[in-house]
């Protein structure tokens, strides 16, 4: 117990790079690295520094996320989750979905798992959506009711065949799991929440293909690719999950949480995740060369920029380029607690993934040496699904030898 509130309380604090992305927001469509102007570059090449070192960096949030919107979500949310977690007794999570999604009880889950570690459960509770019906793309629907649909059925169009790719949608597309609202109450506050949610959903999904174009610009463009939006193309029928946390202060937690983390020392299963956050108590810390450091920047406030980090995916389709790097969340000390909103960005489910190459404009002489050590993959590449579903294996067999749901 010792050990591990001065091993909290040890962590240094990394000053991560924080970037103004607005100059590709606010400009027109950037075809070619040559019609970059010389900012642009800069902030190209700050980025691909800070992932292929620390897997993490901070984005000024300037016109992403507006803060009047971002203030009466958290307090929704907690509304809901604290409202939700006093019923939990009465199981309001489906446990048969394959992939998160709906309310998460305080110390249910178990993050450690994901990396193949035994340690108690985290502290915090926590809903989880994922696609939602949309006018435009019918997703939810169309599966459900299993029409005829080329995304879904047409043979030739994509690599694997159709009962493999219909798996992959049924698991990453799985429907949500709304709570009800008391149909005879006048007041519906889970119909406000599934609202808010929603439409969070819709913005990390914005701030995600701004993200996406400049990834794009980042990677050689592959010999067979026709346009720099082949990135970003693999993301039109995403199946990213949005997560909103709640960890409640120490004290409010009891003596038992004393020897464990809100949540314990992970990497993300997604290509790359977005969070933002209502304030820093207890809060992020990331593992770099076997030391823990605390994810604040002393010149800004945390709400005014998000953060954005590497998950597994994107560190196996870069060749390891950029890092998926462990960090772990701490219990808030001060009595305050703390909420994030979490965006889990996941491709298409039928999304190739075919090595993503370093522009050489941006390689520096570490990365002409890591691409000399790197393994390349086979030639048969994996979907996004199928990727997803090797490495989740593992996750499966870990938890059923702890009993331990992550
Ligand atoms: O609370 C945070 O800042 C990070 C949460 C996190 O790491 C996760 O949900 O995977
Ligand atoms: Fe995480």
């Amino acid at each position: 117990m010792l050990a591990e509130s001065v091993d909290t309380s040890q962590s240094k604090q990394l000053s991560l790079p924080i970037i103004d992305i607005s100059c590709f927001v606010s400009s027109p469509k950037i075809e070619t690295w040559e019609t970059l102007t010389s900012s642009q570059r800069q902030v190209l090449e700050i980025i691909h520094n800070s992932f292929s070192k620390y897997g993490f960096l901070l984005i000024r949030n300037k016109d992403l996320l507006d803060s009047e919107f971002l203030t009466s979500a958290f307090k929704c949310c907690k509304e809901c989750l604290e409202d939700l977690q006093s019923k939990s007794d009465k199981a309001t999570t489906n446990s048969s979905s394959p992939v998160p999604r709906g309310f998460a009880p305080l110390h249910t889950e178990n993050f450690a798992t994901l990396i193949g570690e035994n340690k108690p459960n985290d502290w915090n509770m926590k809903f989880r959506m994922g696609p939602e019906y949309h006018e435009k793309t019918h997703i939810q629907t169309e599966m459900q009711s299993s029409k005829e649909t080329p995304y879904y059925h047409s043979k030739g169009m994509y690599p694997c065949n159709l009962l493999f790719e219909f798996n992959g949608a049924r698991v990453l597309l799985y429907p949500n799991q709304w709570p009800e609202d008391d149909s005879k109450a006048e007041v519906k506050p889970y119909a406000k929440f599934k609202e808010h949610m929603i439409e969070m959903y819709g913005k990390f999904y914005q701030i995600c293909r701004y993200l996406l174009h400049i990834f794009g610009l980042i990677f050689e463009i592959p010999d067979n690719c026709e346009s720099l939006d082949q990135l970003s193309s693999l993301f039109d029928k995403h199946t990213s999950i949005l997560s909103t946390n709640l960890y409640p202060y120490q004290s409010k937690l009891g003596c038992d949480s004393t020897a464990g983390k809100a949540i314990e020392q992970h990497t993300d299963v997604d290509v790359f995740t977005i969070i933002a956050q209502n304030n820093c108590e207890g809060g992020l810390q990331i593992q770099i060369n076997n030391e823990w450091h605390t994810v604040k920047n002393d010149d800004i406030s945390c709400q005014d920029y998000l953060i954005v980090n590497i998950g597994d995916c994107l560190e196996y389709w870069t060749n390891g380029y950029w890092k998926s790097t462990m960090h772990r969340v701490i219990i808030p000390q001060n009595k305050t607690d703390r909420q994030v909103m979490a965006f889990f960005v996941g491709a298409n489910h039928d999304a190739v993934l075919k090595p993503l190459h370093i522009n050489p404009m941006l390689l520096c002489s570490d990365d002409v040496q890591k691409k000399q050590t790197v393994t390349n993959h086979s030639q048969k590449f994996l979907t996004y699904f199928e990727w997803r579903k090797k490495r989740i294996r593992k996750v499966v067999k870990i938890s059923k030898k702890f009993q331990t749901k992550y």
